[in-house]
């Protein structure tokens, strides 16, 4: 692994006025590198993704240091901006109203990719097809004239990572990529992180309740309990060996995760 990690997270306290909801949270990830957060809901995985995006909720406020491509930001209770160093970063919700239900597909993507930076309108409409061809959602032109509930859940997901990827991050944050999926395209859309991150080179940092999912996905997993990491080490680590009882737990919830980490 290169010496110097591209996001370096220290300390991060994640609060509101009444309570801690991450309570000391440390991270390195490098360049192309895939880290799993696991965790049952209420664990905190999403408060510490959101500060390292800059996009904590009203109230919500950190406290730690994040350095992104060599800029640290230091925090004392206020709220992360966006820096420009941070917009190599961008975030794949899971599709529940994450998109725009009024806006066609086409016009989402144009958007994106003019906040991108991209002025020319005719080069967004080239750059929007090419981002549904590589997602491999079918008829592109035709999709680009949809709306999100003409399409099935997979390729609204789909239509979420190609909006991810408009502003060519180096970093993806993807919160529970496939919780809202059926089982059959939870795969599809997991083989396609795969390959997105393989044939971009970009960094993703995977947050999810499953373990089965984190297992697919990442070499390294982060496991989170009340606010707190309890455990980390490589996937095969984790799901072989879990030292922390919750890990021990949250391993059983996957019947046939043995075999997953015995493939890799
Ligand atoms: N906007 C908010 N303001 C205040 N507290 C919040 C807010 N959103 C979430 N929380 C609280 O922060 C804690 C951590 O929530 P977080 O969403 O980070 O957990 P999670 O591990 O991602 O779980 P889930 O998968 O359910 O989102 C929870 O106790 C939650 O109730």
């Amino acid at each position: 692994m290169n010496a110097t990690p591209m996001l370096s997270v220290r300390d991060l306290v994640v609060s509101t006025h009444k309570q801690d909801l991450v309570k000391g949270f440390s991270l390195d990830i490098h360049k192309g590198q895939r880290i799993g957060v696991v965790g049952e809901s209420g664990a905190g995985k999403t408060m510490a993704s959101m500060a390292i995006a800059g996009l904590l909720p009203p109230g919500v406020t950190a406290r730690g240091s994040i350095t992104f491509g060599g800029e640290e930001e230091r925090f004392e209770d206020a709220r992360p901006g966006v820096s420009p160093a941070r917009r190599g970063v961008a975030v794949v919700f899971q599709d529940t109203g994450a998109l725009n239900p009024l806006m066609r597909v086409g016009r989402q993507l144009d958007e994106a990719l003019r906040l991108a930076g991209v002025k020319d309108a005719r080069e967004r409409r080239r750059a929007a097809v090419s981002l549904l061809e590589r997602v491999r959602i079918d008829r592109p032109e035709q999709r680009l004239r949809a709306y999100p509930h003409e399409l099935s859940g997979g390729q609204r997901q789909r239509v979420l990572i190609a909006l991810a990827l408009a502003c060519r991050p180096t970093l993806l944050l993807a919160d529970e990529p496939t919780s809202a999926l059926d089982v059959s395209v939870q795969v599809e859309v997991v083989s396609l992180l795969n390959e997105v991150a393989d044939a971009e080179g970009v960094a993703m940092i995977v947050i999810s309740h499953d373990m089965g999912v984190i297992a697919r996905l990442c070499e390294e997993v982060v496991v989170m309990y009340d606010g707190e990491i309890v455990e980390r080490g490589t996937t095969g680590q984790i799901v072989n060996a879990p030292e922390h009882p919750y890990t021990s737990k949250l391993i059983a919830a996957v019947p046939k995760l043995a075999t997953v980490a015995g493939d890799e």
